[in-house]
């Protein structure tokens, strides 16, 4: 199988539709961004940059913005990047362009929808039943990516032929991707670590110290991987770039939007004005809610999410919480 690398359209123009158009655009003659600002789209166009979002980047000439998704008809490749809270409204748009048939649609956002509890691969299929769907995720801040720092990522996808060639296309010198079959253990990875990455900056802000972070990381694993197996993933693919990769990145790096607002939580701050601060999006925020619910749909024992889920939608203070979390029952470390 061989994919057009005429041209390829990102829908999303915040971080990481800027960190993968910058990838992308050393693969394919042209990139198509398609954004919901049109300041933004105008300094892509005529600046070459997206200082809100990512200060540090230029984009290449060959990258340009537009407001209408009209520009994705001539993409061989259309990527949705934008939080999942919109993709079923976008997914609804790009089915009335009337993609052809062989577009490749990649989803690279990192949720479940709260209303259906969804994955984002599955809502894309949803209303683009004839196109071949994928997915990409892994431990990729998307400040690191655009400057070209050494990077691994997953591809998802379920036919092999498609999978491989998209690894072709989703690699450069610093970024290197691997294949795997299992988008729902890649899309539950990427959801549930977002709660996870909150609760190690909360304990952050609290100052509980790097014993108690590594806890959360190694009981987080357990618990992602409780309940996305649950939900339809694979164990090992909790153990891979996906799963543990993304968790680890978000709960020790600084890039992270979702332990940035946890940290400000452990520091006594107010959900809604973290949330209006940030200026770009915590997926953690209504993801925590998501998880939650599709956690005691599935039956699944998740002390740490429910814990966060307390924080942000019960009023629970984070100390409560931790408090709560280290005197729980006694348990054995493997059930
Ligand atoms: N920032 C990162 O390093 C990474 C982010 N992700 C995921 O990618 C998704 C997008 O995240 P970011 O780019 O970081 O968010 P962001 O907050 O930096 O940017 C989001 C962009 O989407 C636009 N947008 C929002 N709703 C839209 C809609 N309905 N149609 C078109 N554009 C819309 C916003 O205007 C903004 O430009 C999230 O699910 C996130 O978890 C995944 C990997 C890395
Ligand atoms: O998913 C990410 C890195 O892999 C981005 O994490 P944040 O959304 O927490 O910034």
């Amino acid at each position: 199988m061989t994919i057009d690398r005429t041209t390829a359209g990102i829908v999303g123009t915040g971080s990481w539709g800027s960190g993968l158009a910058s990838l992308l655009a050393g693969n394919f003659k042209q990139i198509n961004m398609i954004g919901n600002h049109q300041e933004t789209v105008d300094e892509i166009n005529e600046q070459h940059t997206n200082k809100h979002f990512l200060p540090a980047l230029t984009l290449p000439e060959n990258v340009h913005a537009f407001m209408d998704l009209e520009a994705l008809k001539e993409c061989s490749i259309v990527l949705v990047v934008i939080p999942t809270s919109g993709v079923r409204a976008t997914a609804a748009n790009i089915a009335r362009l009337g993609l052809a048939k062989e577009t490749v649609i990649i989803s690279c956002s990192k949720g479940i929808e709260h209303a259906t509890g969804d994955r984002m691969s599955s809502v894309l299929k949803e209303f683009l039943p004839d196109n071949p769907i994928a997915v990409l995720s892994g431990p990729n801040h998307a400040e690191e990516v655009s400057q070209q720092l050494a990077t691994c990522a997953v591809i998802g996808a379920e036919d092999e032929a498609l999978a491989l060639e998209l690894q072709k296309i989703f690699s450069a010198s610093y970024f290197r991707t691997y294949t795997s079959d299992d988008l729902a253990g890649i899309e539950l990875g990427g959801a549930i670590k977002n709660v996870f990455a909150i609760s190690a900056g909360i304990a952050d802000g609290l100052g509980l110290g790097d014993n108690a972070i590594a806890a959360l990381v190694a009981r987080g694993l357990a618990e992602m991987t409780r309940l996305g197996v649950a939900l339809g993933g694979r164990t090992e693919t909790f153990m891979g770039l996906s799963g543990i990769g993304d968790l680890m990145v978000t709960c020790y790096s600084s890039h992270s939007r979702n332990n940035r607002v946890g940290k400000a939580l452990g520091r006594g701050g107010k959900l809604d004005d973290i949330v209006n601060s940030l200026g770009m999006v915590a997926e953690g925020v209504p993801n925590t809610k998501s998880i939650y619910e599709a956690a005691r749909k599935a039956n699944v024992r998740t002390p740490l999410i429910d814990a966060v889920y307390d924080i942000l939608y019960n009023d629970k203070s984070s100390q409560e919480a931790m408090h709560e979390l280290l005197n729980g029952d006694m348990r054995s470390e493997i059930e």
